[in-house]
């Protein structure tokens, strides 16, 4: 079936942790509304800006976009971002059922609320591998009272202004500052959240019946934050990543980065006579913001009855073993399609933070990532002379950095050259973490790759050396659309270029892709066909549009 949707992105006042700030929205809703669909879903999305002055476009995050890589979503790279008035239509196939979302990919647009679920359901007649009596959606987020372009400004302003920790941790866009809900029962000089209900930062809270099964959709948006997530007293089982399924593991909490999926289920088997913290708290930076709450109500008492005992603890932040025993438990599952056993070409990616003539920068084997102002896909497919820097950036980073220290040189190029992939090429990308550019330090980055999913081989700490691809998982990796590199370490990825378009790959934390943390990915560009005109009028582009017939 065909299913249209028709989104109109606009600023709005809102308050989406009790203080009133301009937010993003979608059809006057934020977070944006929910789109749903089901596997073979013909989706028509039609996008308009009514922004005033500044673009935007949308990114379908996971949908692989196969045979409509136009429809990325991704300004300059797969089109040309939608201009204040203009309505542009994504039209695209959903192919695998799974737990999704959108979000902007203009600037630092989804740091400023532009995001919502995107759900697609089992095809008709089709059964889940597993049981449950009822779902939630729960989208989390992080939110600054400083406004987005003004985060803009301090990231590329000399001397550097980090945009430091958010005030506030969202769930489903709802959050609260300067108060708790849980500030009775715990240790807290943050005062008791009082509410009526009504309000637009008051906790969504999730009903539930005694001893059912619940599926919860959870998905990270976050602009910085890697979250844990805990149900007092429950415990979670992990059965979907990214839109994959994955062997069914129990865990406590989980760990969750930006730009991640996950669906888990719940067995409501606890007193029925209570109800219950759900809680997410930041992982893996020094935190500054307190916990996001909000309540687990069995339907048998009163959602108003808050919890006695205190939210779960989350994991100290800097608890690296505690995140690498989740994420270590994540497996495929039966049944998944299994990775090529050879590659055809390996990319060894070093990640540093470095200087750009004294802007604080990102940088991958020494190369920041600045966009075009042409599209790549329009630039390649149309041999477009002067659109990009035509020269490949370096497959690999000189053999004698040491990851343990600052860079001895910090300085590094801007560039956006684009690595070329031939059709069906099995590409390796081993992700190499390394210390900041000040202080003994390496931070997390959770890497996401568009147009695929791919194989997550494997992780080891300190430097990647030869001999290590023995310890990789060919057996059961599970397919994901995004991995994290852990301090110090390294991630091994592998997928097939089976996807003609071209795909940016880079880091999810909003402020380290601005500030030049990814690559992009041209593949078989010369396959693609019938990009819409409408993907492709600005830059360099609009001559070819004026001068020939197209495709
Ligand atoms: O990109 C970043 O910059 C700061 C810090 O390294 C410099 O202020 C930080 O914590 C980041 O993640």
């Amino acid at each position: 079936a065909v299913r249209h949707y028709k989104l109109d992105v606009k600023y709005r006042y809102g308050e989406p942790d009790c203080k009133e700030q301009v937010v993003m929205g979608i059809n006057g809703q934020f977070p944006g509304p929910t789109i749903r669909a089901k596997a073979g879903d013909t989706l028509h999305i039609a996008v308009t800006n009514k922004l005033v002055t500044e673009g935007t476009v949308i990114h379908w995050h996971g949908i692989r976009q196969y045979g409509t890589p136009w429809a990325d979503g991704t300004a300059s790279i797969s089109q040309c971002a939608i201009s204040p008035g203009e309505t542009f239509h994504y039209r695209f196939t959903v192919d695998k059922a799974g737990t999704y979302f959108y979000h902007g990919h203009y600037g630092m647009q989804r740091t400023a609320g532009l995001y919502g679920f995107l759900i697609v359901d089992l095809a008709k007649g089709k059964k889940e591998a597993f049981d449950y009596d009822g779902e939630f959606n729960l989208l989390l987020s992080d939110w600054w009272h400083q406004s987005t372009h003004e985060q803009q400004l301090a990231l590329s302003s000399i001397p550097f202004r980090w945009i430091n920790e958010p005030q506030s941790l969202l769930m489903n866009g709802r959050g609260q500052y300067n108060c708790s809900l849980a500030a009775n029962v715990m240790n807290t000089s943050l005062s008791q959240c009082k509410f009526k209900g009504n309000e637009e930062c008051a906790p969504q809270i999730f009903h539930v019946h005694p001893n059912k099964t619940y599926r919860i959709r959870i998905a990270s948006a976050t602009s910085l934050a890697s979250l844990n997530l805990a149900i007092g007293n429950h415990k979670l089982v992990v059965v979907e990543a990214d839109g994959n399924y994955v062997k069914p593991f129990t865990v406590n909490d989980i760990d969750i980065y930006s730009g991640e999926s996950y669906s888990v289920l719940l067995t409501t088997n606890q007193d029925p006579k209570k109800n219950y913290w759900i809680s997410i708290g930041v992982r893996g930076r020094k935190p500054n913001t307190p916990q996001g709450l909000t309540i687990l109500n069995y339907k048998t008492i009163s959602a108003s009855i808050f919890p006695t005992s205190p939210p779960p603890i989350t994991p100290q932040w800097d608890d690296y073993n505690h995140s690498k025993t989740f994420t270590y438990k994540i497996i495929a599952r039966k049944g998944t399609r299994k990775p090529p056993q050879h590659y055809d070409r390996r990319l060894l990616l070093l990640n540093t933070q470095n200087l750009v003539g004294g802007y604080t920068k990102w940088a991958i084997n020494n190369v920041s990532l600045v966009l075009p102002s042409t599209p790549y896909l329009g630039s390649i497919k149309f041999n477009v002379n002067g659109s990009f820097d035509t020269k490949s950036p370096p497959d690999t980073f000189s053999e004698d950095h040491d990851i343990y220290k600052p860079p001895l040189n910090p300085n590094s190029n801007i560039g956006n050259g684009v690595y070329m992939f031939q059709l069906n090429q099995v590409v390796d990308v081993i992700l190499q973490n390394a210390n900041v550019m000040k202080g003994q330090n390496s931070e997390i980055h959770p890497w996401h790759l568009h147009g695929h999913n791919f194989w997550v081989l494997g992780y080891g700490d300190g430097k990647f050396q030869q001999g290590d691809e023995r310890k990789f998982n060919l057996k059961n990796p599970p397919l994901r659309n995004t991995a994290v590199i852990f301090p110090y370490g390294w991630t091994a990825l592998r997928f097939k270029a089976d996807n003609p378009g071209v795909w940016a790959f880079h880091c999810h934390i909003q402020p380290h892709l601005y500030m030049g943390m990814g690559v992009i990915f041209a593949e078989a560009v010369l396959n693609v066909k019938k990009i819409p005109r409408e993907a492709l009028a600005c830059g360099l582009l609009r001559k070819v549009l004026i001068n020939k017939k197209h495709n």
